[in-house]
């Protein structure tokens, strides 16, 4: 033994022909945070879904506090001290918040006649929920009614209150806002400072930096580098991630807002509970309007009312010609795309193939006369977004759900871009995906806006906001508090402030 509390040696993992893991040894050690990098189907999720019991490894043995580690389930490894934050929604919708903390333990709350004492259980769990810092989730609340971070916080709430020798944190920063970052940070600094270990994925390389002791990369399956901190060079870790350095401009290299006369669509007025309080908004061709906030600002809820996806008290979302959207349907009648930040259950249909939820939107593209569709011309028009945003895929009849997260993410904006879409709503558009690709896909937004196309770009990253947007809306408790035109000068720190 190493003094590591956990090791993995050799391990490989092979799904059918696709080779995920190549023969990887990791060791992990107690009060450090452990950093993993890589693009996007490296294998990050997979080594590290392998330690918490999700899945087995094809060939290789792990130790656990010196002792072979076998979990049988991620409720078996969590209860024994490893437990996992997934990438995607790791909650039950249909339960309450409670519900989903104690699910395979509601036995401990059963009175004698055999019935849960669910005052009991919804007060555990209120108080889980307070310990890790959140104050306005009772566990009575039913999970639908719970907003994409703060069902996050649920689950990290469930990890956290079994007090784990290890956390792994999969790819989850980019599901929260800067408040529910840092709280989070917090949360991972002082389990560090008590002496456990923490595995934390991330494609931020600056937070990864910032937040970790150590950091690991991986590259198509094989464990390339772990850098300590002292060795931390943000251009020698991309190199190791992408195996060459990254060239050319990342966000837009102007600095001058720039737009067509035209109006592309136009929300007035729209009110919608607490969520959108008298909010009007409007895109022009050729301009990206970028919108910030925290994450229950209403900048979800705007993008979902301009796709004509939320039920609107009043106000209305017009097109230029000055028709009124009112459903998804004619959105995309109309030529507006929407991305949404729940990926998994708004964006893809995880049990259709690559192929179906990518063409399923361009039908008009490769339809001969609009309906006859071919066999070759589907394939070819999927192949086409497979190769242009380089998805990682054995081929476009793998089923959507087994890609990795950020392939996931390619295949939704492939379906929008593909179509031709004249107004894309994108609703943190790059959540999840690596550097490379990231940078493709700005390039591909400002050829889009050279294009003429509208875009709304609703996004949780500072950066990425001051990088590409004509204007940026600060949105706070459902109102715009302020708007910013591009500018060189505008700094994250001039932002936040109308945020919070
Ligand atoms: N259930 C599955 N069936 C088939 N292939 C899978 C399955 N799960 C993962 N893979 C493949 O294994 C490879 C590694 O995936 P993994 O999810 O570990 O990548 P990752 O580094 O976490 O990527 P990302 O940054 O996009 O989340 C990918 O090629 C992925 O498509």
């Amino acid at each position: 033994m190493s003094g590591a509390i956990l090791e993995m040696k050799n391990i490989s993992k092979n799904f059918g022909s696709v080779i995920a893991l190549k023969n990887v040894n990791l060791e992990v050690y107690p009060g450090e945070i452990r950093g993993l990098i890589g693009e996007n189907g490296s294998g990050k999720s997979t080594i590290s879904s392998i330690a918490a019991g999700m899945q087995k490894a094809t060939v290789g043995e792990m130790f656990f506090k010196g002792k072979s580690w076998e979990p049988t389930s991620m409720i078996d490894a969590l209860q024994h001290g490893i437990g996992m934050v997934v990438q995607e929604s790791g909650t039950i919708g249909g339960v309450t918040v409670a519900e989903n903390i104690f699910l395979a333990e509601l036995g401990q709350f059963k009175n004698r006649l055999g019935l849960i004492n669910k005052r009991q259980m919804n007060a555990k769990a209120t108080e889980a929920m307070k310990a890790i810092g959140v104050d306005y989730v009772t566990g009575d609340m039913p999970m639908v009614s719970l907003d994409f971070q703060t069902r996050k916080l649920v689950e990290i709430a469930k990890v956290i209150m079994k007090n784990p020798e290890i956390l792994v944190i999969d790819e989850t920063s980019t599901a929260l806002s800067q408040d529910g970052r840092l709280l989070m940070y917090k949360l991972i600094k002082k389990l560090r400072d008590d002496g456990k270990a923490v595995i934390f994925i991330s494609h931020d390389l600056e937070e990864i930096m910032e937040v970790c002791d150590t950091l690991t990369v991986l590259r198509d399956g094989n464990l390339i580098r772990t850098f300590k901190k002292e060795d931390f060079d943000a251009d020698a870790i991309r190199t190791s991630m992408i195996g060459r350095e990254l060239e050319g401009d990342y966000y837009r290299s102007d600095f001058i807002p720039s737009s067509q006369q035209e109006t592309a669509l136009e929300a007035k007025n729209l009110c919608c509970g607490e969520q959108l309080k008298d909010v009007s908004v409007t895109l022009k061709k050729g301009e990206i309007v970028g919108v910030g906030g925290l994450s229950s600002c209403g900048m979800h809820a705007l993008g979902k009312a301009m796709f004509g996806a939320l039920a609107l008290e009043s106000g209305n979302v017009l097109t230029g010609e000055g028709e009124a959207i009112t459903t998804p349907h004619m959105a995309i009648e109309k030529k507006i795309g929407y991305v949404s930040k729940d990926r998994d259950v708004e964006s893809l249909c995880l049990s259709a193939s690559i192929k179906d939820n990518i063409a399923i939107a361009g039908m008009e593209q490769f339809a001969v006369g609009g309906h006859l569709i071919t066999n070759a011309n589907e394939k070819k028009y999927v192949r086409k977004q497979i190769q242009d945003l380089s998805i990682k895929c054995s081929d476009e009849n793998q089923l959507t759900g087994q890609l990795s997260g950020g392939n996931k993410q390619k295949v939704v904006f492939g379906k929008w871009i593909g179509c031709g879409s004249e107004i894309l709503i994108l609703d943190c558009p790059t959540r999840g995906v690596d550097i490379g690709v990231k940078q493709a896909m700005y390039q591909l937004m400002i050829q889009l806006k050279k294009e003429g196309r509208a875009i709304l770009l609703i996004s949780e990253e500072l950066p990425e906001l001051l990088g590409m947007s004509d204007r940026i809306l600060i949105m706070k408790d459902g109102q715009i508090s302020h708007e910013f035109m591009r500018s060189e000068n505008l700094t994250d720190a001039d932002v936040i402030g109308y945020m919070i």
